[in-house]
């Protein structure tokens, strides 16, 4: 199985490469961004573009930037070649494209490739069924490492919509109340609140709290090492080959659902 991996030379390019690797697989190589002065790891073949990295690979994972989703999306369904996306801070119109490119081929979308932050989805999602959502206010605190650029998290909003989906509802329905600042009224009942620290090389910490006027229940995901999400991806990589076009989620690959 021939592995390509856009965007090579980021945090989480390199360990894609070292993962699909260690996996036994084909590295087919990989993309740079148009320009960039990121040295690639040493050894690795690199393609000139995206185009010819979808032509050379039977599969392709794309861990870059929102941007890149839509343009990738387009080519591994134009040439049939299957993608595991895992950018986040895509726009609705960007997800919206992105499903539109999965009909036509198998794309795995996933805001977090780590195994214990989907079993926190499950579990968001069972909670906010069984406590009512006039008692229990939901809030989401994530912190990522300074360099991250989309705020809230992928995570984030894949938790809220869990709460959301365990209250019969969705996320856009219940409202987010997001970056508060100021006199911003009081809480809405039944909205899901959101909270973005960044700072230092925190690699990715999520706690979503159901808080009530008498307790709180609050459960906390914490990342120490990409490599959890690189071997994730790699999985993932695995396990679409030969699935029928469709948009999929870690939780179809780790057949929690
Ligand atoms: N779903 C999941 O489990 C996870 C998702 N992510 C997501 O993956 C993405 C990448 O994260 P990370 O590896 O930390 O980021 P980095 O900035 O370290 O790497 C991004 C790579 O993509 C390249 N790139 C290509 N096109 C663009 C573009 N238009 N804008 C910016 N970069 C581009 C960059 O090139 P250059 O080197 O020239 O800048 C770089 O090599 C983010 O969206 C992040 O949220 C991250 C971890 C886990
Ligand atoms: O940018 C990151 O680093 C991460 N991004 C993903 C997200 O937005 O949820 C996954 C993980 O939290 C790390």
């Amino acid at each position: 199985m021939r592995i390509g991996i856009a965007g090579i030379a980021g945090r989480m390019g390199r360990l894609l490469a070292e993962e699909v690797q260690a996996a036994g697989a084909i590295l087919s190589g990989g993309t740079l961004r148009p320009g960039s002065r990121a040295e690639p790891p040493a050894g690795l073949p690199i393609q000139p573009d995206a185009a010819a990295l979808f032509a050379a690979s039977d599969i392709v994972i794309d861990f870059t930037h929102a941007e890149e989703a839509v343009p990738h999306a387009e080519l591994a369904a134009r040439s049939a070649t299957p993608l595991v996306l895992g950018s986040s801070g895509l726009s609705a119109a960007q997800e919206r494209a992105v499903a539109e490119a999965a009909q036509l081929v198998p794309v795995v979308h996933a805001a977090n490739f780590a195994p214990g932050v989907n079993l926190v989805l499950a579990l968001a999602e069972k909670l906010a069924a069984a406590l009512p959502a006039e008692a229990y206010d939901a809030e989401i605190v994530e912190m990522h490492h300074r360099q991250k650029v989309d705020a809230p998290s992928g995570t984030a909003l894949a938790m809220g919509r869990a709460v959301a989906a365990g209250r019969g509802t969705t996320l856009e329905a219940a409202g987010m109340e997001s970056g508060r600042d100021g006199h911003t009224g009081a809480r809405r009942t039944g909205s899901i609140g959101f909270a973005a620290l960044r700072g230092g090389q925190v690699v990715g910490e999520h706690t979503l709290l159901f808080a009530a006027a008498t307790e709180h229940i609050a459960i906390t995901h914490r990342s120490f090492d990409r490599r959890s999400y690189a071997v994730g991806a790699v999985r993932a990589a695995q396990w679409i080959i030969g699935r029928r076009p469709g948009l999929y989620s870690m939780m179809d690959v780790l057949g929690m659902r």
